[in-house]
Formats: structure tokens, sequence, C-alpha cells
């Protein structure tokens, strides 16, 4: 589709322009705000199958000007929502070495950065483009990072990100266990009807974010948030890739259920 970008003449304000549906209700990011949320205790634990996958399988690293996306097999899956779901990527949103970029905030609080691994309703659709634009096509896993312990599930793959260093660059990784990039703890989660957080805003997405934030170490996060570029390698002036966040959007009355009381 056309150029958009985080800021700018093409940036978050002026993406309906070129994408309605970014105008529209049901859109995400929002604050997780305690006064949205009701307790549903029918949420059962969210089960992963087939995350964990082996050295021997080879996944795709790229950046597409925007984030750093890690192509995922569609035998991945997750259960433990109204209806199965088949992976089909994951990246990730920052803001920089020193300014928070999480999509989502809980009470207002903002993490250092995001990640989103990207499902689509396998049981009723036979791919994830048919299914992107479906109000019942699309569940994103979304986990709050913060800056802390060096976490070696993330190693996995920014070992590799200086290969990928401008856009359209992509790079084989060997696979691994997707599962280590979650948090311990899969019972705990904020359950809202949202959009897709990018343009065309979609507003196809079944939100799940993790209660309990992950870490990575100061180290791999400065690695993340500034080894990127939005900008292809034969161009003259590179354009770092970072705040890739969207503004918080309108609640439009929506209620965030979640799994825990207290
Ligand atoms: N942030 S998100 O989870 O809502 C999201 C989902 C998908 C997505 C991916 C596959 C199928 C359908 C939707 C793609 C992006 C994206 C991020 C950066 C640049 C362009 C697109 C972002
Ligand atoms: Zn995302």
């Amino acid at each position: 589709g056309a150029e958009w970008t985080y800021t700018g003449q093409y940036g978050v304000q002026h993406w309906h322009k070129q994408y309605p549906y970014c105008g529209g209700v049901f859109q995400s990011p929002i604050d997780l705000q305690t006064q949205l949320m009701k307790y549903d205790p029918t949420m059962a634990p969210i089960e992963v199958w087939n995350y964990n996958l082996s050295a021997q399988e080879q996944l795709t690293l790229g950046n597409n000007g925007h984030a750093v996306k890690l192509s995922l097999p569609s035998r991945m899956r997750i259960s433990g929502l109204p209806r199965r779901y088949s992976a089909t990527q994951l990246h990730f949103h920052w803001g920089s070495p020193t300014v928070p970029g999480s999509e989502h905030t809980i009470n207002g609080k903002r993490f250092a950065a995001e990640m989103h691994i990207v499902h689509f309703n396998s049981d009723k659709y036979a791919n994830v483009s048919v299914a992107a634009d479906k109000s019942d096509g699309l569940a994103v896993l979304a986990v709050l990072i913060e800056v802390g312990e060096f976490n070696p599930a993330f190693d996995h793959f920014l070992k590799f990100i200086n290969g990928i260093k401008y856009r359209d660059q992509r790079v084989q990784v060997p696979a691994f266990n997707v599962r280590d990039l979650l948090p311990s703890q899969l019972d705990e989660y904020y359950r809202y009807d949202g959009s897709l957080t990018t343009p065309p805003c979609y507003p196809s997405v079944l939100w799940t974010v993790f209660r309990s934030p992950v870490t990575m170490s100061h180290r791999q996060f400065l690695s993340l948030s500034t080894a990127l570029y939005s900008s292809r390698a034969q161009e003259s002036v590179p354009m770092p890739l970072n705040g890739n966040y969207r503004t918080l959007q309108k609640p439009d009355h929506r209620t965030i259920m979640v799994s825990f009381l207290d």
C-alpha cells in the first residue's frame, strides 16, 4: 500500500486519509484502565501448541521498514480462545533507548517495548490474507517488555539483527522455542476487541495482553531500539527505525475482560 510512517506528513494522525478504518471504531492500542475492566471467570489460561520449534527449521527474520518481524509456521497454534488460531508472524514495537514505546499501556504506564504474535482463525479462513479483514479473523498475543534481566530467548533473533538493518532486508534464522518469549504465567491476561495497530487498521483483532511483562537486558534493548533503519540500504539518508508505536485510541465504550480477580 501507500507509504505510512509514525511521524510527519504520513504519521498516525494522517493514516485515516489513505486507510479509512484507521479513523473508525474499535481501534487499538488502548490504555487498559481499571475502570473499564470486568472479571470473566470463563476465560481459561492461554494454551500454545507446537511453539517448541526445532533448530533444524529456519524462520525468516525481516525488516519491513516499520518493524522487525519473524515469520512463524501455521502449525503453531493457540487455544483457550473462542476458536482455534494459527500463528503467522511476530514483531515488535519500541520507542528509543530512553523513551518507552509499548503500544498498550496499563493505567497509563507505558512499557519499554511490546511484542505481538499474530494468529489467524484457521478454523474458518484458509489463510491470514483472507482472515485479516474479518471481524473474527485475527487474534494477537501481546507481551509487554521491560528492561531488566537478560533474556536468552530474545537472543535467538537479536544476534542476527545487524543482518536486517535496512528496509526489505531478510535473513534466515534457526527456529527456537517461541514459548520462551512469553511470560511464564499465561493465565492472567486482559482481553478486548480491537484492530490492527498499523494500516489498514482492520477492526479484526481479538487482543490478549498478558498481565506479566517479560524482561530483556539493557544491552538487548539497545540492540532492538538502535540497530534498524526504516530506509533502504542504498538510500543516501539513513532513517533510524524507532518510536514505531501507535497513539492510544478511544475506548469507544468497550469493556476490557480480565481473567484475574486481584
Ligand atoms: N500491530 S499488529 O499486531 O496489529 C500488526 C499485525 C499485522 C498483520 C500481520 C499478518 C496478518 C495480519 C496482520 C501486521 C502488522 C504490521 C507491522 C509493521 C508493518 C506492517 C504491518 C502489525
Ligand atoms: Zn504489532
